[in-house]
């Protein structure tokens, strides 16, 4: 993590069309290590389109995103960025563990280890479970146990407190909030109300367009 000091994620002039109907235009934010940023607006406003547009999942239509001023591209982005979307992205036959180990298979090893990221999200115990198994929560909790062990630096995070009770809530801004306080960048969307002191908390809000 050399960029830890200096990451930012800056986006410029960022246009998306869907169908041929304009969700944004003229988009541009900045997000520095030790910040996050939540993405507000109305169902269909094109939050989860701009996520998916950041982890490189979409194209946008014009614009460009700059990864500690270098074009996404051309830098270390996509090693350094993690995405946990609406999907849990967990294979469901495959054991907690079985998925623990692909994810690290996939990254450089992060923070925690994978017995340590289970008892943070507090699936310990579970490591020999078909994923299959587990409830909507634990899956997701388990989703975002991914992001403890692998070494990225910026989360993206498309509505990571869906199925969790308060307690799961409270668990996930805390490891949000840690990401933070250790120099991470957390772009999420969320209709929850997020406890913003704690996350050096950025908005932007997309209008709707009709
Ligand atoms: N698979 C798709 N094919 C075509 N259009 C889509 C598709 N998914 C979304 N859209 C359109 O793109 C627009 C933006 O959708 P998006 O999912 O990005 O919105 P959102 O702000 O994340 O909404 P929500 O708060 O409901 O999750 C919507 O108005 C929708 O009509």
């Amino acid at each position: 993590m050399d960029n830890l000091q200096h990451a930012a994620l800056e986006v410029r002039d960022l246009s998306c069309f869907r169908d041929e109907r304009l969700l944004f235009s003229a988009l541009n934010f900045e997000v520095q290590a030790g910040q996050s940023l939540l993405l507000e607006g109305a169902n269909g406003s094109g939050k989860t389109t701009l996520l998916r547009i950041l982890c490189g999942l979409r194209e946008a239509d014009s614009g460009q995103i700059i990864w500690c001023g270098q074009p996404a591209e051309r830098s270390s982005y996509y090693r350094d960025m993690a995405y946990v979307g609406h999907a849990d992205g967990t294979k469901k036959e495959l054991t907690v563990l079985e998925n623990l180990n692909f994810a690290l298979a996939l990254g450089a090893p992060g923070k925690y280890r994978i017995d340590e990221a289970l008892d943070k999200v507090r699936l310990a115990g579970f490591d020999d479970n078909p994923v299959h198994t587990l409830s909507a929560g634990q899956k997701r909790r388990l989703s975002l146990a991914r992001l403890l062990i692998t070494q990225n630096l910026l989360w993206i995070l498309d509505e990571p407190f869906t199925s969790l009770d308060k307690h799961g809530i409270a668990l996930i801004e805390s490891l949000i909030a840690d990401h933070i306080g250790h120099g991470g960048i957390a772009v999420l969307t969320s209709h929850h109300d997020l406890r913003m002191a704690d996350l050096n908390l950025k908005r932007i809000h997309l209008q709707a367009c009709h």
